[in-house]
């Protein structure tokens, strides 16, 4: 069966000023992907957001939501979208519940007091329908933040860093919530985050963004855990080691990076091999340390 295309973003591009915030930015997220937007702060995450919601308008490129092109059907595909794209915003006097109430009418959403009800035991929020928000820690604002974005039942959610400034029992939680709006309620979810490690724990598909630009594109797994390896390799007479590797296992890339360590890239099966081979031949290995391609560029993305 074929898959339905809920986002398509092809050579999207926004300038602020002369400024490009956003470079030709191109990904595809299919119907029931969690799909991770990854890029270290400022990489243009939130401007392609923007974009998607049409809060702003991209200089070039074309974006296309549910198979029709956003700039000819706006309000019929915003409709169809919840959002949460800064810290969500609630009058902090009033309960959850009244909250929503409010929020349901504004937005014309036909959402009945059961339905609120269900969303807020949905988000794990329903023995506190009745307290103010005022008390509400971050994490359950933000879950309250996602009923929200459930109220008018749209097909796709966008969550941009949903669970930044969270403490780590509240990341769990929200964590746990994208999966069950994914497997119970059978949302199409875009996450934006700057850490490999969230991205990888929840979405399926994902694009890395940099400095505007993506970079790669998806399947989390395939990306991850590619064959290719970078192993990190601490050990004496690095000169002599390299040339050892070099001849047994012909290399791609090799090469030594301090007086006592070397970095090789090679098939991860290889692994143990060269860990027999290296002590064998009597070097004073110190440690191995196999790292996933992807992590070590997006590592190294971040930090540069
Ligand atoms: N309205 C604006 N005017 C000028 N520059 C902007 C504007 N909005 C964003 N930028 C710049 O564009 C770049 C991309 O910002 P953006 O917020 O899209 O990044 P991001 O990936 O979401 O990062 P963060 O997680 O820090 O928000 C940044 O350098 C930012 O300073």
């Amino acid at each position: 069966m074929e898959q339905q295309t809920i986002i398509k973003v092809q050579n999207l591009s926004k300038k602020f000023g002369s400024f490009e915030a956003v470079k030709n930015v191109s990904f595809t997220v299919n119907k029931g992907d969690v799909f991770g937007f990854l890029g270290p702060n400022g990489a243009g995450k939130s401007t392609t957001i923007r974009c998607l919601l049409s809060l702003i308008s991209p200089d070039s490129g074309s974006i296309e939501l549910f198979d029709k092109s956003l700039s000819k059907n706006r309000s019929e595909i915003l409709a169809n979208i919840g959002s949460i794209i800064e810290k969500p915003d609630f009058y902090k006097y009033l309960s959850a519940q009244k909250n929503l109430e409010i929020f349901a009418r504004i937005s014309g959403a036909n959402v009945s007091k059961k339905e609120i009800a269900e969303m807020l035991d949905f988000v794990g929020l329903g023995d506190r329908a009745k307290h103010k928000v005022k008390g509400f820690s971050h994490g359950m604002k933000q879950r309250l933040g996602i009923a929200q974005t459930l109220l008018h039942k749209p097909e796709l959610i966008i969550l941009d860093e949903p669970t930044t400034g969270l403490d780590p029992q509240g990341i769990i939680e929200i964590r746990n919530l994208i999966l069950r709006l994914k497997n119970e309620q059978n949302k199409t979810i875009l996450l934006s985050s700057h850490q490999l490690s969230e991205i990888e724990l929840i979405a399926n598909r994902m694009v890395i963004i940099n400095q505007g630009k993506s970079i790669v594109e998806g399947s989390v797994e395939e990306l991850l855990n590619s064959e290719e390896t970078l192993v990190r390799i601490e050990v004496d007479q690095v000169d002599s080691a390299i040339e050892l590797i070099r001849m047994k296992f012909n290399p791609q890339e090799i090469s030594r990076t301090s007086a006592n360590e070397l970095e090789v890239f090679i098939s991860k099966k290889l692994v143990p091999e060269i860990t027999k081979e290296l002590v064998l031949a009597g070097f004073a290995l110190h440690s191995i340390e196999p790292k996933r391609k992807l992590e070590d560029y997006f590592i190294k993305t971040i930090q540069s």
